[in-house]
C-alpha cells in the first residue's frame, strides 16, 4: 500500500483556489491510513527543491496538483526513483491526466489517492528538455508563449490569441530525419507526440500509445484558410489523419531541422522555449510510473 504521499501544489495553476483542498485531502488521506505530505511549487527552482525534499524524505507517491506543467516537474524530479507519480488535475490544461483516463472533477479523482493500478509509460527528450506529454513547434507554441506572456487565462484567451496570429502566419520549412524516413517540406505546425490530446480537447496523435517505444511527429502542412473549419473538425473527432493537410511519423528517434534559424521556439508540455536547431528528440521507453483508475467493471 502506498501509505506517504507527497502532493506537490501549484498555487497558481488553473486560477484555482487550493486553500481548502490542502484539508480535504489531509482528511481523506487519514481516512485511509494514508499520510498526506504537501509541498507548493514557487515558480522558481522548482525542480531542485523537490528533488533535494525527495532525497531528504522517503515517500511512496508523488502526486502532481496543478496542470501540465506541475505534471512534467514532478515527472522530471522522479526519473529515476522507484516511485509513482499521480495527477489530481488542476490546471488550465491537464492534457497527460485526460490521456491517462483520469477523471477532470476533482472530487471524482481523489479517489485516485487509494484505488489505482500502475502503468508504466515512456517519456520524450526534446532538445534537452524533458516531456511527458506534448510538445511542439510552429503555430501552436507560438500561440502557447503569447498566451504565456500575457495576463489573461482560459480558452478564451488563447482562442483570441490563435485568431490574430494565424493572420498574416508563415509556415517554416523543417528538415525531419527520424530512424525511419527523411521529410522536408513547410509546416503550419509539428507536434511531437507521445500521447494523444491537448488539454483543449484538441486530438492531435489519435491511438497514439504511451507506452510503445515509440513516439509521432504529426505534421500539419500549409492549408488554405477555407481548409480550416474542416481541419478544426477533423482535430476534434479523432480523424487527424482523414485531412489532405496533414501526416504523421512515427519513429523512436529525430532530428528537426530549421534551415536559417539557428534557434526555434519549442513548446513543451505547455512551457514556451527557445532552443538551438537542429533539436534532436528520443523516447526513453518505460521511464515513468504512473497510478491511473482502475477501470470499472
Ligand atoms: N507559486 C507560483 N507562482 C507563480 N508561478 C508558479 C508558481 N508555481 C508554479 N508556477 C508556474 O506555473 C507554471 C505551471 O503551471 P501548470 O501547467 O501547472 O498550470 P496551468 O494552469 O495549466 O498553467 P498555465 O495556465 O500557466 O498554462 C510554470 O510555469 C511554473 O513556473
Amino acid at each position: 500500500m502506498l501509505r506517504h504521499l507527497l502532493f506537490v501544489l501549484n498555487p497558481v495553476s488553473g486560477d484555482i483556489s487550493k486553500t481548502d483542498l490542502e484539508d480535504t485531502i489531509a482528511a481523506y488521506c487519514q481516512q485511509r491510513g494514508r499520510t498526506a505530505h504537501f509541498h507548493h511549487t514557487s515558480g522558481q527552482d522548482d525542480l531542485a527543491q523537490l528533488q533535494a525534499r525527495l532525497l531528504r524524505h522517503a515517500y511512496d507517491a508523488v502526486f502532481a496538483a496543478g496542470g501540465d506543467g506541475t505534471v512534467n516537474l514532478v515527472a522530471q524530479a522522479l526519473l529515476g526513483t522507484p516511485l509513482p507519480l499521480g495527477i489530481l488535475p488542476l490546471g488550465s490544461g491537464n492534457g497527460l491526466s485526460k490521456d491517462l483516463g483520469i477523471p477532470q472533477d476533482i472530487d471524482e479523482a481523489l479517489p485516485l489517492i487509494w484505488q489505482h493500478r500502475l502503468r508504466t509509460i515512456d517519456t520524450l527528450r526534446v532538445g534537452g528538455h524533458f516531456a511527458a506529454h506534448l510538445a511542439d513547434l510552429g503555430f501552436n507554441a507560438l500561440v502557447v508563449e503569447r498566451f504565456d506572456k500575457g495576463d489573461t487565462r482560459g480558452p478564451g484567451a488563447y482562442v483570441r490569441i490563435a485568431t490574430q496570429e494565424y493572420i498574416g502566419y508563415e509556415p517554416a520549412t523543417y528538415i525531419i530525419e527520424t530512424d525511419r524516413e527523411t521529410w522536408q517540406g513547410k509546416a503550419f505546425m509539428l507536434t511531437i507526440a507521445n500521447a494523444n490530446t491537448f488539454g483543449s480537447n484538441v486530438i492531435i496523435n489519435p491511438n497514439g500509445q504511451l507506452d510503445d517505444g515509440e513516439f509521432e511527429l504529426c505534421l500539419i502542412e500549409p492549408f488554405p484558410g477555407a481548409a480550416a473549419p474542416s481541419i478544426l473538425y477533423h482535430l476534434y473527432t479523432s480523424a487527424f489523419d482523414a485531412s489532405n493537410y496533414t501526416r504523421r511519423l512515427r519513429c523512436r528517434k529525430a532530428r528537426i531541422q530549421v534551415p536559417g534559424e539557428t534557434q526555434v521556439l519549442v513548446q513543451v508540455d505547455g512551457e514556451p522555449h527557445r532552443l538551438p536547431t537542429p533539436i534532436a528528440v528520443d523516447i526513453q521507453p518505460g521511464s515513468l510510473r504512473v497510478l491511473v483508475p482502475v477501470p470499472a467493471n
